[in-house]
């Protein structure tokens, strides 16, 4: 689509874009993290769009399961071995965020590149990763990460696939004791894997060490064969993510040498002994990274469903504002305005904290290099809380905007179903959001009670701060704004505390106790990430360094965030004197006014996320509104079309219909 010519475009689109008052560019450079970055995802976009192995021969909607999977899994090796022939040497978890888009409704390498990569990164020696990564990186062997079992996901020291250790010949024997021990979920075990990084509790010298990383071979690398004494299989359909081939995994008395177990971090010596590791989470390091990773996965989502959701709302026209005017465009109405433009605000609020929280990683792991685990507390309950609201604000941010679409954005062609789908998985996967958010709640807790003590970890320093309990503030910039989630946070967390104690004054145990006030520890663990989220968001806008017109749109956006999560929630802010009834009511009015000042530039922003139509995959949101029309073109491919009169029609219709003669 040649974006420069106006003659092919939707008139309310153009419209829109001439209200724009900004550098959108420079917005897209904000949004990708710099100039380079933007070219470097458009080179890797372009690479792929002109690709015709990356098109399906029929909508993948039409697709039985197999040849679902066979398409994405034909798809995802072709991307593979199209980024490994390029000179430039593309690192794909550095670009991961360009591919959104390529692969439909997962696809069978996902835990291969996101987690069983990552794995041997960072739980392998040196001499492991001599042997597995670079094959692993070639793709000569294909892995995931099995963890999760038909019993326990949630609680990892629940598992029950036992890794025993046999000294006389220097091997583990893998073990699956109970049908509640199987395998069950990771992605690619089905069919597509050959290779595995497994959990399983480690026994040596008859103790229990507790969850532990072992890489086994699962599959002949010549047949595709598996292995004896190891049973896969695929677990059937899902809500979402149906190319991927989810599998499930039993062991018999499996055997693999002592060495596959991995070693960076804890190791079992030739005799049996056990050397434990520096800190005795380290063994779930994978799953924290790949939450980090989830932040951003999830901003992506969002920014793909608010696009569509904003392009058609300028195109489509319904009712009336004005009695007997034309219908304006759906946009127009500030109910659809609230819908669409918060979601948009809420991009830029996971891209900020996304970004915050790679550094903090960057930073975790470079002192993990020095044996410093001093922060690791920190960088978990930082990644488990981010992980949980931006999975849950994109999945709900996506289906307002699926429900914004009205009847056609329950359309498989709108992308919005396939969006959704993809997005709320997340709020399960890699920990479970209520029990991410209760780990938060932990360490709010424990930060709290240790008021006084130095410990390094600056995202709960405010928890210090007693004096801001008795100040509300009665002004209204952004950062007084973000103060008052502060407060808000502090105080929940005091009044939780608080709770506790009484109990255990009361009598009653700590685990009871907690268990007895966890709905207001969640409301902690999600004030005090929100809290993070908005500092962020009202730190990055006034730092930068950009032009006039891109700052005040970026201004309006983070002040419109503020406003929203303060006025959904403003019970909290009331409870604790840090806003008055009349401050919510002066900023319910202002929000409205955000909406209007927003509303011209919507289109424009959404444009900023630079997505090409081939990726967004849309019939609603693309890019020169011609909605309509394709709405009709992709209803015309469904197979019940090819005839006029179907066979079910023979079948089963004409017989009732002439049932009664
Ligand atoms: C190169 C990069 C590439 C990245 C690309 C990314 C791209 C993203 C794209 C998305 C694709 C993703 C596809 C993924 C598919 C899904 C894969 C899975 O679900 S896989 C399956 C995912 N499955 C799950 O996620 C399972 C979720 N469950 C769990 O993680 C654990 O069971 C638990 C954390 C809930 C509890 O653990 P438990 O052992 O019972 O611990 P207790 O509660 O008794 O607490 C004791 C103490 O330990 C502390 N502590 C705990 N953890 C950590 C930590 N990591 N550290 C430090 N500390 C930690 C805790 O604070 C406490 O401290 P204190 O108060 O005593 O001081
Ligand atoms: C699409 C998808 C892909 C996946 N891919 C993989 C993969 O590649 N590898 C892998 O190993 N796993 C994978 N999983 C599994 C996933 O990690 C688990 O499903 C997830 O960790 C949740 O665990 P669970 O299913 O045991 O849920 P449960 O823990 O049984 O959750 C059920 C309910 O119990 C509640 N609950 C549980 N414990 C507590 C608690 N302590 N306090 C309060 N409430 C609690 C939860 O909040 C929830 O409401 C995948 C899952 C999905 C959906």
């Amino acid at each position: 689509m040649d974006k420069n010519n106006e003659r092919e475009c939707n008139e309310d689109l153009i419209r829109e874009r001439r209200k724009c008052n900004f550098n959108i560019e420079e917005l897209t450079n904000i949004v990708d993290g710099g100039k380079a970055r933007t070219a470097r995802r458009r080179e890797i976009q372009r690479l792929l769009i002109n690709d015709p192995e990356f098109l399906d021969e029929i909508p993948q909607d039409y697709m039985s399961h197999e040849d679902r999977y066979s398409n994405e899994l034909r798809k995802s090796a072709h991307l593979m071995q199209k980024l490994a022939d390029q000179e430039s040497g593309h690192d794909i978890h550095q670009d991961i965020g360009a591919l959104t888009g390529i692969l439909k409704d997962g696809n069978p390498l996902m835990v291969h590149l996101s987690m069983f990569i990552p794995a041997i990164l960072g739980q392998a020696n040196s001499e492991q990763q001599e042997k597995w990564l670079g094959r692993s990186l070639r793709n000569e062997i294909i892995g995931t990460y099995a963890q999760t079992e038909l019993g326990h996901g949630t609680f990892v020291r629940g598992l029950e696939t036992r890794a025993t250790y046999d000294p006389t010949v220097e091997e583990f024997v893998l073990h699956t004791p109970t049908i509640t021990a199987t395998k069950w979920w990771p992605g690619g075990l089905g069919k597509t894997c050959n290779y595995c990084v497994v959990m399983a509790q480690l026994y040596t010298q008859g103790r229990c060490y507790g969850p532990h990383p072992f890489i086994v071979q699962l599959r002949d690398e010549e047949t595709h064969r598996s292995l004896p004494g190891i049973t896969l299989g695929e677990i059937g359909p899902r809500l979402g993510l149906n190319s991927n081939d989810n599998g499930f995994l039993k062991f018999e008395n499996h055997r693999i040498p002592r060495t596959n177990m991995l070693m960076k971090h804890s190791q079992v010596l030739k005799d049996g002994t056990y050397v434990k590791p520096l800190h005795n989470k380290l063994s779930y390091g994978t799953m924290m990274l790949v939450r980090v990773g989830i932040v951003g996965a999830c901003s992506r989502s969002l920014q793909y469903a608010v696009t569509i959701a904003t392009r058609y709302s300028a195109v489509r026209h319904q009712s009336e504002i004005v009695p007997g005017q034309p219908e304006p465009q759906i946009l127009d109405y500030q109910t659809q305005q609230y819908k669409v433009i918060p979601q948009i605000a809420s991009v830029f609020a996971l891209i900020f904290s996304a970004r915050s929280l790679s550094k903090i990683q960057s930073s975790v792991t470079a002192k993990l290099k020095d044996g410093n685990t001093d922060l690791l507390p920190e960088l978990h309950s930082l990644s488990s809380g981010l992980k949980a609201l931006s999975s849950s604000d994109a999945s709900w941010g996506v289906e307002v905007c699926r429900l914004a679409c009205g009847g056609h954005g329950y359309l498989a062609s709108s992308n919005l179903p396939r969006t959704y789908t993809g997005t709320t998985c997340a709020i399960t996967y890699e920990g479970e959001n209520t029990v991410l958010l209760l780990q938060v709640a932990r360490y709010l807790i424990k930060s709290y009670r240790s008021i006084g003590k130095e410990t390094g970890a600056s995202s709960v320093s405010y928890l210090a701060d007693q004096t801001s309990l008795a100040s509300s503030s009665s002004s209204f910039s952004n950062k007084a704004l973000v103060q008052a989630f502060k407060l808000s946070a502090l105080s929940l967390v005091a009044e939780a505390e608080a709770r506790l104690q009484k109990l255990c004054d009361m009598g009653q145990e700590f685990y009871h106790a907690w268990n007895y006030c966890s709905v207001l520890l969640l409301k902690c663990a999600e004030a005090h990430t929100r809290y993070y989220i908005c500092e962020k968001y009202e730190q990055t806008v006034d730092s930068l360094k950009a032009s006039e017109g891109v700052k005040n749109v970026l201004q309006s956006l983070c002040r419109l965030y503020l406003i929203y999560h303060i006025t959904l929630t403003h019970g909290d802010f009331l409870k604790c004197g840090a806003l008055t009834p009349r401050n919510i009511a002066v900023l319910e009015g202002e929000m409205c006014d955000l909406l209007a000042v927003l509303r011209p530039q919507a289109v424009s922003i959404v444009d900023a996320f630079d997505i090409p139509d081939e990726l967004l995959g849309s019939t609603l949101g693309c890019w020169d509104g011609n909605v309509y029309q394709r709405l009709y073109d992709e209803a015309l491919k469904s197979p019940l079309n090819k005839t006029d009169v179907p066979d079910a029609y023979y079948k089963y219709l004409l017989p009732l219909m002439k049932s009664s003669l």
